[in-house]
């Protein structure tokens, strides 16, 4: 089973899925139901429930090994559920096809850009397009189509790059190469983005400036946002939610806004 990050490869996009799938009815990004998750002997989920609004922007957090990172590979399909159900963008995903065509319509973020170094910026980001029907997975800025170049370029003028697009990815400093791969994510309008620590390898003000932009963005284009972080202050100005895991398990969820810093600090303690 690939992991989050060979999604964002080309070779193993899902080319099959079509790019415009059923529309979600269910009111819901992604509705999680008593979601068990087992490693081995161990259980990382032990029995999650979690709900995602359609334009809800929702922080993970919670302490190392606390299953953030195995709820946002179970909310695409990378993990299977050994009970439970996941349904994302309407889609149930102990399905192939329903597992294909909710990934068509997820925008991925990582700690690491993931950029292929040699290409250009805009090549990057017409990367984040492969999941449309007859996509090409050796395209690159050069050769793909003019709409599709337009549309890379659209979403680089968004985080500001429009000027750097014809640059190699590895001429970027890191806050340029993840809104980069911010770009990528969102190209492709999906109605999901899912990161994991997208701004963990970044200094705090590179960092502040990639979430500030990438939660607007994901708000602009009405899409929903699960992102994981070990930033509290992150958690709380740029997510509308805050779900804290503990030991696979939900030991909090509440509105940002109503969240203080020690609130959030507290699921660290013991
Ligand atoms: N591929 C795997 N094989 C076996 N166990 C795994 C695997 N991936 C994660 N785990 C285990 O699942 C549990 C939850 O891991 P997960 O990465 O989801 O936690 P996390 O909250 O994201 O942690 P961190 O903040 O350190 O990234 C941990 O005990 C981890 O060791």
């Amino acid at each position: 089973m690939p992991d989050l990050e060979t999604l964002t490869r080309r070779a193993d996009a899902p080319a099959a899925a079509p790019f415009h799938a059923a529309p979600d009815t269910s009111g819901a990004a992604c509705r999680v139901t008593g979601l068990v998750v087992r490693r081995g002997a161990r259980e990382t989920l032990r029995g999650v429930d979690f709900t995602l609004g359609a334009t809800e922007r929702v922080a993970l957090i919670g302490p190392n090994g606390a299953g953030k990172t195995t709820l946002l590979n179970a909310v695409v399909g990378l993990v299977p559920a050994a009970g439970g159900a996941v349904e994302t963008l309407g889609e149930r995903l102990d399905r192939a096809r329903g597992r294909a065509r909710a990934r068509a319509r997820t925008g991925f973020v990582f700690q690491k850009h993931g950029l292929v170094r040699r290409r250009s910026a805009l090549s990057n980001v017409v990367h984040g397009l492969m999941a449309r029907p007859g996509a090409w997975r050796g395209w690159s800025a050069a050769i793909a189509p003019a709409p599709w170049r337009a549309d890379a370029m659209e979403a680089l003028a968004e985080v500001g790059l429009a000027d750097r697009a014809g640059d190699r990815a590895d001429r970027l400093s890191g806050g340029q190469a993840q809104r980069v791969a911010v770009a990528r994510a969102l190209v492709s309008r999906p109605r999901l983005v899912i990161a994991d620590e997208p701004t963990a390898s970044l200094d705090p003000a590179a960092g502040r400036e990639v979430m500030e932009l990438f939660s607007a963005l994901v708000a602009r284009r009405g899409a929903a946002l699960l992102f994981t972080t070990h930033d509290m202050e992150h958690a709380l100005a740029y997510a509308d939610r805050v779900v804290g895991l503990r030991d696979g398990r939900i030991a909090l969820d509440r509105p940002a806004a109503d969240c203080a810093l020690t609130d959030l600090e507290a699921l660290f303690d013991g």
